[in-house]
């Protein structure tokens, strides 16, 4: 029976292992990590992430061919195929700080496998990484390996969270990247026999190991450029009067350009657009061409102006000021149907408001008060390190309350900021709401999921990200000087 062992039982390794567990019931899927809390919560009733469809899964499998553990030396040693799916998060410190690739969890479970294993593995990237890791990986590797061959495959991982049980079971495609030498090959086809049990054969492309690297950050690269080209444009629909839905939709009719990917927003959020821009980045500066560095680092500049453009909005439509105001926070998470708050634009807005002394009523419902405390209080780039690993006594923060529904963040409030688009904001009962909100009462849409017009018969002032502003609106500055 093929064992495979994943180290790091994160949103992707959880997901994915338990998908492959799942589809191939003859091989036997351990996932391991050195976060006990973390393995004890995959074992248990309440999973450490939610995400639709995962419990099923799981407990279809666990108990089967399905295990969590903190055994990590054990499990390793003991398999075939180990796929290594740890966090690489943006260096905080030291070269290359605030863009390179943060490799040290993947170098010291490249540094474990070498000095446990005792039989000949392939080892998968199954992180983000930056390309031509796989080198300096395979030089750990064999540095200390007593004779045993591993051979180093790149398989890219594309699922999105809140999408991810059918991203993994209906993948557009599925990458393998390997060496050209027979081991290679051979490598390359073991784990594409894991995939073909499900995945159409036309569907798994093998290539170079460099290229499959590559591939990954040029789809988050490209992906989140969509966002930002069409974020830059709500900018120009505000200031003209055109509406960037209709925008969106005309240009995404054509089918060279597609539709999907160009719903304008607060921002884009989630843990690796920007870390895997920023990565691209210092990649390319560190290949002298710092032309194509600085065309990818607009993508995140663009992202970071919409960010500080809608708090703009917010503080300069409530009359310049938010001190001393309440605002209500519908949604923290960094897009619906996740409680994943990484990098979520919310956070930046919270800021933004808190720093003009608002006072703050939060509410999303799968995101925990502890998380979003913890959220405002971690510094720039610290978020995205194994949980244990981040401080943990965030500063109580005064201005912020936390609550668990909409309507009692929105009571007695001035103002509303909508960051994630959940379903259940968009049938709320906005007479109810705005009954009881001080007046005049704004709603602040970061994700265009109201209905303006219905909102505007109420008595709101709204403003929804790149649609024609409300007359209130019309006469303010976009972006402070
Ligand atoms: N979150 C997402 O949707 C996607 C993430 N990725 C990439 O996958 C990688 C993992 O991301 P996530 O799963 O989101 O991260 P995560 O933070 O949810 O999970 C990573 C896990 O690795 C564990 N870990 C770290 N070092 C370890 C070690 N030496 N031994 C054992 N366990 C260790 C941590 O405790 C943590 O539980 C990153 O490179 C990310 O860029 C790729 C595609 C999608
Ligand atoms: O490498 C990764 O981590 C993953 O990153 C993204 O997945 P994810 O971040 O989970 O979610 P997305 O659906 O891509 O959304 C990212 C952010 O962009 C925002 N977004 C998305 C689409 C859009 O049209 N407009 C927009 O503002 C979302 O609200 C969210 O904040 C990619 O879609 C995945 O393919 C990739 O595997």
């Amino acid at each position: 029976m093929v064992k495979i062992c994943c180290i790091g039982a994160g949103y992707v390794g959880g997901p994915t292992m338990a998908m492959i567990a799942y589809k191939c019931s003859d091989v036997q899927v351990v996932v391991v990590d050195i976060a006990a809390a973390r393995i004890n919560a995959w074992n248990s009733d309440r999973l450490p992430i939610f995400e639709p469809g995962l419990d099923d899964v799981v407990k279809a499998c666990r108990g089967k061919n399905l295990s969590f553990s903190t055994d990590v030396e054990a499990h390793v040693a003991d398999s075939d195929i180990i796929f290594v799916s740890v966090n690489t998060p943006t260096k905080t410190r030291g070269l290359g700080a605030g863009k390179a690739a943060d490799l040290t969890y993947w170098e010291s479970a490249a540094r474990m496998i070498a000095d446990v294993s005792k039989s000949d593995k392939i080892v998968v990237e199954k992180s983000t990484v930056p390309v031509k890791t796989a080198e300096a990986i395979e030089k750990i590797l064999t540095h200390n390996s007593k004779g045993i061959n591993f051979q180093i495959l790149s398989n890219p991982e594309f699922l999105a969270e809140g999408t991810a049980m059918d991203d993994l079971a209906n993948p557009d495609r599925v990458l393998i990247g390997g060496r050209e030498t027979p081991e290679g090959q051979r490598a390359i086809a073991a784990l594409k026999a894991v995939y073909a049990r499900w995945v159409p054969e036309d569907r798994i492309l093998t290539m170079n190991l460099w290229s499959a690297e590559l591939s990954k950050l040029a789809a988050n690269a490209i992906l989140a450029q969509r966002i930002s080209s069409i974020n830059a444009m709500s900018a120009l629909c505000e200031a003209t009067g055109a509406d960037v839905s209709e925008v969106a939709y005309a240009v995404g009719k054509d089918s060279r350009i597609g539709s999907r990917f160009l719903n304008a927003s607060v921002g884009f959020g989630g843990s690796c657009f920007q870390k895997d821009i920023l990565s691209l980045v210092y990649i390319c500066e560190c290949h002298g061409l710092p032309e194509v560095a600085h065309y990818w680092k607009q993508v995140v500049q663009i992202n970071d102006y919409q960010k500080t453009r809608f708090v703009n909005r917010v503080v300069s439509s409530m009359f310049n000021t938010v001190s001393g105001k309440k605002v209500a926070i519908l949604g923290f998470a960094f897009k619906k149907d996740t409680g994943d708050t990484r990098e979520t634009p919310a956070i930046d807005v919270c800021r933004g408001l808190l720093g003009d002394k608002a006072q703050l009523s939060i509410y999303d419902p799968q995101v925990t008060e502890d998380q979003i405390r913890r959220d405002l209080a971690t510094g720039k780039f610290d978020w995205d390190h194994p949980q244990h690993l981040v401080p943990s006594s965030p500063t109580a923060c005064k201005q912020v309350s936390v609550v668990w529904d909409a309507y009692s963040a929105t009571a007695g409030a001035h103002g509303i900021c909508i960051m994630t688009e959940w379903e259940e904001f968009k049938n709320l009962d906005y007479k109810k709401i705005y009954d009881g909100m001080e007046k005049p009462a704004f709603i602040f849409d970061g994700r265009n999921v109201v209905n303006v017009e219905e909102l505007r018969k109420i008595g709101f002032i709204v403003y929804s990200v790149g649609k024609p502003l409300d007359p209130w609106v019309k006469d303010l500055p976009a972006v402070a000087y």
